[in-house]
């Protein structure tokens, strides 16, 4: 029987999604199955595509062309330009790529770039980012991000907020969930479980209490009680030091405490085939680990190595 193929969902119509999907299919389409739910005019012209009625018809319709689970989405696609009309849908087809896989009949999703102010305008999307979505169709109360390449892994603690309000977010709560579940879902990965850099919030990791006390008052003593559980941690350790090659050998994963403290350091080292997988979900999911990139929508340039690595890393973690 073949395997369960990968839900691809459309991300934003004005993004450059449209365009590495079918990219990503002549890539992989001898690798792997998976199907597109989206509307099929927004493909580029020339795409091969096979409209299907149900997951179970993908494996079969690949070495045809893009499987496509056709989706109306109410207009065609203006590059660069995101249309109200489509928020809403591209938020359905979130919805449905996990109903399938929760329904055993996709393997896992991965989703293309949304682009989250316009689905606030057009929508009245309420989360900040797929990964708070997802945890609410998951039905969990907690969900972590992960972005991973393969010189390096990073979670950041909190995510898509001001960086004023960092500080007043970061609970030892927070962090003790966002450690717990990264060691859990990466012990499951890995086959045992990993070494986590936790970094410091403060420049130099406070400095022994001369630059910010968060690292004295609530993450050196979370980290003790943690390992005496039997966690292996590192830290709070000065973020502006751990990310070098060195540094990176004695950590499996770094837990930064928010979202460009993590994003920068993987971004920069490898930002065609970074990935961006949520964990403590249930189910498996990835995503490229960039964005939208409306400045070159429509231009046929967009690279499709983020979205590859993103399907193969759903089916691997799937199997
Ligand atoms: N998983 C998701 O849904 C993500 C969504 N976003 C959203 O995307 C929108 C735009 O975000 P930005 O910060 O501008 O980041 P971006 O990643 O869309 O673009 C940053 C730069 O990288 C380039 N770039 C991005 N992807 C590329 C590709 N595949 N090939 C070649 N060049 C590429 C763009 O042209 C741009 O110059 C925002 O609404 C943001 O929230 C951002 C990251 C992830
Ligand atoms: N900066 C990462 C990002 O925006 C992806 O967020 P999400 O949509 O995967 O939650």
């Amino acid at each position: 029987m073949a395997a369960l193929p990968i839900a691809l969902t459309s991300g934003e119509p004005a993004g450059v999604g449209p365009e590495i999907a079918p990219k990503a299919w002549a890539a992989l389409k001898d690798e792997l199955s998976f199907f597109l739910i989206g509307d099929p005019r927004h493909l580029p012209g020339g795409t091969p595509v096979v409209e299907i009625a149900d997951p179970s018809e993908a494996p079969g319709a690949m070495a045809r062309g893009l499987p496509v689970l056709a989706r109306d989405f109410g207009a065609p696609r203006v590059p660069g330009r995101a249309n109200p009309v489509h928020a809403a849908h591209v938020v359905g087809a979130i919805a449905e790529g996990v109903a399938l896989v929760q329904a055993g009949k996709a393997a896992a999703i991965t989703t293309n770039p949304i682009h989250k102010k316009a689905l606030q305008d057009g929508a009245g999307f309420a989360f900040p980012g797929h990964t708070e979505y997802l945890g609410h169709l998951a039905g969990r109360d907690r969900v972590v991000m992960m972005l991973a390449c393969s010189a390096l892994r990073v979670v950041p603690t909190t995510i898509h907020i001001p960086l004023r309000d960092v500080p007043g977010a970061l609970t030892p709560a927070l962090l003790e969930e966002t450690i717990r579940i990264t060691d859990a879902d990466l012990a499951a990965q890995l086959g045992q479980r990993p070494r986590i850099a936790v970094a410091g919030l403060n420049p130099h990791a406070g400095e022994e209490g001369a630059m910010g006390r968060e690292e004295i008052e609530m993450i050196a003593p979370l980290l003790d009680r943690l390992r005496g559980e039997g966690f292996t941690l590192l830290g709070p350790l000065p973020a502006d030091t751990m990310f070098h090659p060195p540094a990176r050998a004695r950590y499996d994963v770094a837990v930064c405490m928010y979202h460009d403290q993590a994003l920068i350091p993987i971004k920069t080292l490898d930002f065609a085939s970074g990935v961006n997988v949520t964990l403590g979900l249930g189910f498996v999911r990835t995503s490229p680990d960039h964005g939208t990139a409306f400045d070159i929508a429509g231009t046929s340039t967009a690279d499709p190595s983020s979205l590859i690595a993103a399907l193969r890393m759903a089916k691997e973690m799937a199997a």
